[in-house]
């Protein structure tokens, strides 16, 4: 399956300079949705996965159908003002400011093997920001796992340390 076929590039979108990798067409294609999904659910059964997080909101995109399929929990790492009860967060950069991430303490168990998803990796900010709120909670982070993959950031420097599955690269 090729794909890249599926995916928009998108010229000077947020702003001038960027091409915006749009995933609209994928998700669109209920055929080729499952099968990514189903490359990462592959990919997440030989990690170990016993929990997925995924960022907001494209990672609840991609993390979501991962989860139901492997029969395990889905835990969101949230926006500012999104998550009631008790919750840690991170502050982290981004190629212009600064974001935030959320995530209730029970969203994750001590010693429980998380698999972190998302639809695309840049900077590695976002991913490098999950990571650090899923270790907090005391969860082993076993993988990483992306539709799109922006190799000239060198995201993949930032989280070295950490097994990366990528279904395509940029
Ligand atoms: O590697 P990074 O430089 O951190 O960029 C990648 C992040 O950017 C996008 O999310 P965005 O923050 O645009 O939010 P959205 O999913 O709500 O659109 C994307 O879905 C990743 O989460
Ligand atoms: N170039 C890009 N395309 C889509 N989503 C992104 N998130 C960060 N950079 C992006």
């Amino acid at each position: 399956m090729d794909f890249k076929k599926y995916v928009a590039s998108v010229k000077d979108f947020p702003e001038p300079g960027i091409i915006f990798r749009d995933i609209s067409p994928l998700m669109y294609n209920g055929a080729v949705y499952a099968q990514a999904t189903d490359k990462i659910v592959n990919y997440a059964r030989e990690r170990g996965t016993e929990m997925i997080v995924g960022p907001e909101a494209r990672g609840f995109i991609v993390g979501c159908p991962v989860a139901y399929k492997l029969g395990v929990g889905f835990a969101p790492a949230r926006k500012k003002g999104k998550l009631p009860r008790d919750t840690i967060s991170v502050t982290y950069d981004l190629e212009y400011g600064q974001a935030s991430l959320y995530m209730q303490r029970d969203a994750v168990k001590p010693g429980q093997k998380v698999l972190v998803v998302d639809d695309l990796m840049a900077t590695g900010g976002t991913l490098a920001a999950t990571i650090k709120l899923v270790e907090e909670l005391g969860g082993i982070v076993v993988g990483t796992a992306f539709l799109i993959e922006l190799t000239d950031l060198h995201g993949r420097d930032k989280i070295k340390n950490y097994d990366m599955y990528t279904l395509m690269q940029y």
